[in-house]
């Protein structure tokens, strides 16, 4: 049966990374029997200056009928003063389709391991997962400013954390069998809760090893110690800065995917990073955060593992080759890696 995949391409680099990610996915698609159709629509900034709104109805109707949802990435310093940032329609979007569960995978490639900024010893065999609490805590609490006072408000309620420990458990048990959660809990009441939670889901997986962390010096051990974790799960601002964080170790926020899932319903694939203003338009942003997202796509909405993983092996071979971006320390064009990697495929 033929899927439906709702693209939104965004703002900045957005476009420019959407265009890479289909271009892989037509050419793959093929190759495993895949039959799909794509019904590209409005969102962020570029749903600002066309309809007034960062998530038009038009947009939201159709994100929730579709079995998978590609995003590319929102946002510009254009908007950094109006009514309505791009900003709200993602946190809208991923509220209305109840996505709370953001997976962001951390990974060194072969070929990237002498490009990253720490030492080869550190970095050799890190894999390690970062499960984001995706649609709760301070993101979505009530948010006042004047002009001399502002507040954010933190909140979270028991089945909230539960059920993304959950997540991060059952993760966990198909692969290493430890979760790092990771709070504040000598402060904040939030993070209270948050580690009673994670100690009561822990019981039912006797078979997985639970630690917490303290957020700060968690920073700290991910990029000095970054073999000792294979889950990390944690609340969505935490979530959202050790995961940026994170893309040090292969090097580049260029190279990472995420998924988000919810209860029910269609996922939601997109890079980890943001539209790239800085580079937006010159044709050299890394397309591989992309690229990746659409093999997490086949893999986790679709079953098509062969699919993910003639992509994730192109992917590899055309690093390997040297045909880096200027993020990666090369010279290639987003078009010249993209034509690579398919030819790769
Ligand atoms: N999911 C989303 O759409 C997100 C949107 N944003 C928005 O993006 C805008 C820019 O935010 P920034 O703080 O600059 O973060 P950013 O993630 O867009 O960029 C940070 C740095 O990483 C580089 N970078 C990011 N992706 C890259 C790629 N694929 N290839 C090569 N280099 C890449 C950029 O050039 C920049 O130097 C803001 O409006 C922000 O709100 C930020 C994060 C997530
Ligand atoms: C608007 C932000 C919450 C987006 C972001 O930084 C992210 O999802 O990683
Ligand atoms: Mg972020």
């Amino acid at each position: 049966m033929t899927k439906k995949i709702v693209t939104l391409a965004g703002d900045g680099i957005g476009p420019e990374i959407m265009a890479a990610g289909l271009q892989v996915l037509a050419a793959v698609a093929p190759k495993i029997n895949f039959a799909y159709e794509v019904e590209a629509k409005h969102f962020g900034g570029a749903a600002i200056d066309a309809e007034g709104h960062p998530l038009p109805e038009a947009t939201l109707t159709a994100a929730k009928a579709a079995d998978a949802i590609l995003l590319a990435a929102i946002g510009g310093p254009q908007y950094n003063d109006a009514a309505v940032r791009p900003e709200q329609g993602l946190l809208g979007l991923r509220k209305e389709l109840g996505l709370f569960a953001n997976i962001r995978p951390v990974q060194i490639f072969e070929a990237l391991k002498h490009l990253s900024p720490l030492k080869p010893e550190i970095i050799e065999g890190v894999d390690f997962v970062v499960v984001r609490e995706l649609t709760g805590g301070i993101y979505f609490g009530e948010h006042t400013l004047n002009e001399r006072k502002a507040r954010d408000v933190n909140d979270y309620t028991y089945e909230e954390i539960e059920r993304i420990i959950k997540i991060a458990f059952e993760i966990a048990r198909g692969r290493g069998k430890k979760v790092t959660s990771v709070d504040k809990q000598n402060v904040l009441a939030t993070s209270k809760l948050w580690r009673i939670v994670a100690e009561d889901v822990a019981k039912n997986y006797p078979d997985v090893v639970l630690e917490h962390a303290l957020v700060d010096s968690l920073a700290m051990k991910m990029i000095t110690n970054p073999n000792d974790f294979d889950v990390i799960v944690t609340e969505n601002l935490f979530g959202d800065i050790l995961s940026d964080e994170s893309s040090v170790l292969p090097g580049t926020l260029g190279v990472m995917p995420s998924a988000s899932h919810a209860a029910n319903g269609p996922s939601l694939y997109e890079p980890i990073h943001g539209s790239a203003p800085d580079i937006a338009g010159l044709g050299i942003a890394n397309p591989i955060s992309m690229i990746l997202s659409v093999a997490m796509m086949l893999r986790e909405s679709f079953e098509e593992t062969a699919g993910a993983q003639y992509i994730e092996n192109a992917v590899n071979k055309t690093l390997l080759e040297g045909v880096l971006t200027k993020d990666l320390g090369g010279t290639a064009s987003l078009s010249e890696m993209t034509a690579t990697i398919i030819d790769n495929l």
